[in-house]
């Protein structure tokens, strides 16, 4: 056996010391690239070449080591490389162990700073301000929709989006046990309770349910007192020493939630992107027809329609649009001049590559 072994030890180390000489070459031309961009104030973080090496990698690959695998080892590479010329800070919605901190690490890597935040409006405003160079906050949920506080922050500040990231939501009941014995009350953001809520009606349904403010905040609670489970993800729950009651507890199996990634940044075509845009109309009939139309003339799929009322007093809506395409791809501008004519407000959120 260990005669077996050590010949392929041996090829491991070799081939170990080569990649180690590589990475190395590699974050030399990175360092290189810093330089550049200092002099020109060019921005560090490139969402669009990112998308490209890591696209480029998979469709290069040719195994066995898989796919996925292959992006998540060059995204680590990147994000270090990136470090060296600049550690980005990035907010999100805290405490650490939330889906939004899984989010961050998946677009940029674990070579940078993080600022957890309290709410999805410190958020926008640590991206606002430039307290952190970029911020990571939820847009849908492929059971329950679309976060509205997120949508209307879209609307009123001035950061755009320079990215998009989607992620799979499992949910695990977990509690300092690992038994629900003696639990009186099962924590967790109101949307995690809301994913859950036929396996809590179907095993639980004489627990009270607590909304809070994360599923990291649930985990941390139930770390501190054993008659609170929470709803959360492994991680958060491996943060915060929790035994798993019940693993993969969502309704929907297939349950996503989608990211954007927000700032001032805006990020050129990467070949294969999407378009946020927020729109409005006069409240007369057929207008949302007409808005649209120019998208299906000049050939534009949308991929995304959501409203939102105007609060205003009045029945009118804003329409949150994404199409695919790049703003800088001719046929998307043709069209996005000609619907802005149609809109009674018009305003692009972003131009940003279509998540992995
Ligand atoms: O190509 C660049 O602009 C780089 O800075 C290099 C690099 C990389 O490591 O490949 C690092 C950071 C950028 O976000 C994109 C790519």
């Amino acid at each position: 056996m260990t005669d077996k072994l050590k010949p392929l030890r041996d090829q491991i180390d070799a081939i170990d010391a080569q990649i180690l000489d590589l990475l190395n070459q590699r974050a030399k031309v990175a360092q290189e690239v810093g330089h550049v961009k200092a002099e020109t104030r060019a921005p560090v973080f490139r969402p669009e070449r990112e998308a490209q090496v890591l696209r480029g990698v998979a469709e290069r690959n040719p195994g066995p080591m898989g796919g996925r695998e292959v992006q998540t080892i060059f995204r680590e590479i990147m994000s270090a490389c990136r470090s060296l010329e600049k550690r980005v800070t990035v907010a999100y919605l805290g405490p650490s162990g939330t889906f939004s901190e899984q989010a961050v690490f998946q677009q940029f890597g674990s070579a940078i700073e993080t600022l957890p935040c309290v709410s999805i409006d410190e958020v926008f405003r640590a991206a606002e301000a430039g307290t952190a160079d970029f911020g990571v906050v939820p847009v849908e949920n492929s059971s329950e929709g679309a976060i509205n506080r997120t949508l209307d922050l879209l609307l009123a500040t001035t950061t755009v989006i320079s990215g998009e990231v989607s992620i799979a939501v499992h949910h695990s009941l977990m509690t300092k046990t690992g038994t629900m014995d003696g639990v009186k009350i099962v924590c967790a953001h109101s949307q995690a309770l809301a994913q859950c809520q036929v396996y809590l009606n179907l095993h639980y349904p004489h627990v009270e349910r607590r909304a809070v403010a994360s599923n990291g905040e649930a985990a941390r609670l139930a770390s501190e007192d054993a008659s609170i489970a929470a709803i959360a993800s492994e991680m958060a729950g491996e943060q915060y020493r929790l035994g798993v009651v019940q693993a993969h507890i969502q309704d929907d199996p297939h349950n996503r939630t989608r990211f954007a990634v927000i700032g001032h940044l805006h990020t050129n075509p990467s070949g294969d992107d999407h378009t946020s845009l927020v729109l409005a109309v006069p409240n007369k009939a057929g207008a949302v027809y007409n808005l649209l139309a120019p998208l299906a003339t000049h050939g534009v799929s949308m991929t995304r329609f959501e409203s939102r009322p105007a609060r205003i007093g009045t029945w009118e809506y804003y329409f949150y649009v994404d199409v695919e395409g790049h703003v800088q791809d001719a046929h998307v501008a043709r069209a996005l001049e000609e619907l802005k004519h149609n809109a009674a407000f018009f305003k692009i959120l972003g131009s940003y590559p279509v998540s992995l």
